[in-house]
C-alpha cells in the first residue's frame, strides 16, 4: 500500500478491530534521532547520505521538504536519504505549513553555518507547557542575539558563534542537541554542563564525529566540543527507534500475541523492560531480537525522567498496560508533567482513569469497549490504537494522522502482524 506524502492528505481515521498480533516486525529508524541528524545536514555543504531512513514517517518528510526550501537537495530511495547542496542555505526559513519541534534545531544550524536563522516557532506534540526558553539561553550564551515574534524565532551572530559554557538546568534532549550542533561550527570550546545522554544524541555525536567534529562526552556531567571551520559530509545509518520497538512489544502482550521484533535495541531498553517483565509481560531476549509470547498484565507505577528512566514518551504505553490489569496503576510524568490527554479518551473506552495533580491513576481489568476516540498528540494515538485491539467492538480514532508523524509503515507493519486497523482519508 502507498503511504501518502506530507503534501498529500494525512490519514484522518483509523478504525480498530479486536485482534491478536503474530508474526514478525521490523523496527524503523528513529524518528526522534532523524529528525535531528536531518537539522544537522544544515552544518556542512557536502553530502550526507542517512541510511535505516524512515522514510514514511509524516515528521521526516516535512522535515525534508523544510531542507528543500532551505535550497538542499533531498533523494529518498528505498531506506536512503540523500542530502546534497548546490549554495549556501538562507538565513530564513520560510515555511507556511505545519511546524515540528524541530524548527529549534534548524535555528542553531543555521545561525552556526550562515550567521542568523529565522524559523517558525516549534510545533510537534503539545504535551502542556512546552517551553523553549533554555534553546535562547544556549544560542545567547554562545553570542546570538535571539527575538521571538508571534510567529517566529530570529538569532543574529554577524560574527559567528562563539564557544561558551552553557549550564542546563534539566536535562533537556533537545536543547542539549543544539547546543552540540552549534558548538561544531563555534570559534573555541563549547561545554554542556548537565547534558542529557540518551541514545538518540549518542546517535548525533556519532554522526557529527564522523562529518570531522571533535566531541567529548564526560558522562553525566559535561560534554566539550570544539569547534571547527567547517564539517564533511559523511555516512551514517540512524539507530532503531526504541518507541516502535516498546509499541509492539506492549501490542504484543496485551492482545496475549506471539511476535518476534528484529532490530529491538534492547540495550537502550533496560529500564522499561525490566518494569514490564516484573509487571508481567512474557518475553525473551535474544542477541538482535524479542520474541514476546503474551503474558498476564499486572499493575504498573511507574514515573517519567531522563534516560535511563522511563521516557516520557512511553507512559501512555504503560496506561493501556495498566488498563489491562485487575487494580490500580499509578503513573507520574515527571518530564511533561500533566501528559495525560489521552486518560480522556481512554475514559470513553470504559478505563477508570483519574488525574490528581501530577498523577495519573488507572483502575484497570475492566473489557474495554470501543468508542470514537480522538488521538490527542503521538503517543496518545499509539496508545489508543493499542487499546482498541484489546476492546469489544470498533474503535475510530479521528485525527490518526499523529501517530503517523512518528510510525515508519505503521498501517502496512500492523496489519502484516493481523492487527485490524484500517485508514481512511
Ligand atoms: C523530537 C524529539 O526528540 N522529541 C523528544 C524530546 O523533546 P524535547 O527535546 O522537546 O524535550 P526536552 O527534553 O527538551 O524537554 C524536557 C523538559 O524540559 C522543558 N524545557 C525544554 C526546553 C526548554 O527550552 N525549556 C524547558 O523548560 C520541557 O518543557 C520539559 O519539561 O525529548 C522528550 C523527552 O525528554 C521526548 O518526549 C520527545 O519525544
Ligand atoms: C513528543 C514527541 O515528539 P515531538 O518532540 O516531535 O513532539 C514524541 O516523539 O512522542
Amino acid at each position: 500500500m502507498t503511504r501518502p506524502r506530507a503534501n498529500d492528505t494525512p490519514v484522518s481515521t483509523y478504525r480498530v478491530q479486536a485482534s491478536r498480533l503474530e508474526g514478525e516486525v521490523h523496527v524503523s529508524g528513529a524518528k526522534n534521532s532523524v529528525l535531528r541528524l536531518l537539522a544537522a545536514s544544515l552544518l556542512t555543504g557536502e553530502q550526507l547520505q542517512i541510511s535505516n531512513y524512515p522514510a514514511t514517517l509524516l515528521d521526516a518528510q516535512i522535515h525534508l521538504d523544510m531542507l528543500r526550501a532551505l535550497g538542499k537537495r533531498c533523494e529518498v530511495s528505498g531506506d536512503t536519504v540523500i542530502i546534497d547542496e548546490a549554495s549556501k542555505p538562507p538565513s530564513e526559513l520560510v515555511w507556511p505549513g505545519r511546524s515540528i519541534r524541530n524548527t529549534l534545531l534548524i535555528l542553531g544550524a543555521l545561525t552556526a553555518r550562515t550567521g542568523s536563522g529565522s524559523v517558525p516557532l516549534p510545533g510537534g506534540c503539545k504535551l502542556g507547557d512546552r517551553k523553549h526558553d533554555l534553546h535562547v539561553m544556549l544560542l545567547e550564551a554562545l553570542g546570538a542575539e535571539v527575538t521571538e515574534t508571534d510567529t517566529h524565532l530570529q538569532a543574529h551572530a554577524p560574527n559567528g558563534l562563539k564557544g561558551a559554557d552553557i549550564h542546563l538546568p534539566i536535562r533537556s534532549t533537545g536543547a542539549t542537541e543544539n547546543a552540540i550542533m552549534c558548538g561544531t561550527l563555534a570559534r573555541g570550546v563549547t561545554t554542556v554542563w548537565n547534558p542529557h545522554i540518551r541514545p538518540e544524541i549518542l546517535d548525533l555525536i556519532a554522526m557529527l564525529r564522523s562529518m570531522g567534529a571533535t566531541i567529548n562526552v564526560f558522562g553525566q556531567e559535561r560534554i566539550e566540543i570544539r569547534g571547527s571551520e567547517g564539517l564533511f559530509g559523511t555516512r551514517h545509518r540512524v539507530i532503531a527507534d526504541n518507541m516502535e520497538a516498546l509499541t509492539w512489544l506492549v501490542g504484543a502482550c496485551l492482545t496475549k500475541g506471539d511476535v518476534e521484533i528484529h532490530g529491538f535495541p534492547i540495550v537502550d531498553l533496560e529500564v522499561p523492560l525490566i518494569h514490564l517483565k516484573e509487571s508481567g509481560a512474557c518475553f525473551f531476549t535474544g542477541p538482535k531480537s524479542v520474541i514476546v509470547r503474551g503474558g498476564t498484565c499486572y499493575p504498573v507505577e511507574i514515573s517519567t525522567g531522563a534516560y535511563p528512566g522511563i521516557n516520557s514518551d512511553m507512559q501512555p504505553l504503560f496506561a493501556v498496560f495498566g488498563a489491562m490489569s485487575r487494580g490500580e496503576s499509578k503513573i507520574i510524568d515527571l518530564r511533561f508533567p500533566g501528559r495525560y490527554l489521552y486518560a480522556e479518551e481512554m475514559a470513553l473506552m470504559g478505563v477508570d482513569t483519574r488525574v490528581e495533580g501530577n498523577l495519573l491513576r488507572i483502575k484497570g481489568g475492566n473489557q474495554l469497549r470501543g468508542a470514537e476516540v480522538t488521538a490527542r498528540d503521538l503517543r496518545a494515538g499509539i496508545a489508543l490504537t493499542l487499546a482498541g485491539l484489546v476492546a469489544e467492538g470498533e474503535t475510530v480514532i479521528r485525527d490518526a494522522w499523529q501517530v503517523e508523524r512518528g510510525y515508519d509503515r505503521f498501517i502496512d507493519k500492523m496489519q502484516a502482524l493481523g492487527g485490524q486497523v484500517t485508514p481512511g482519508w
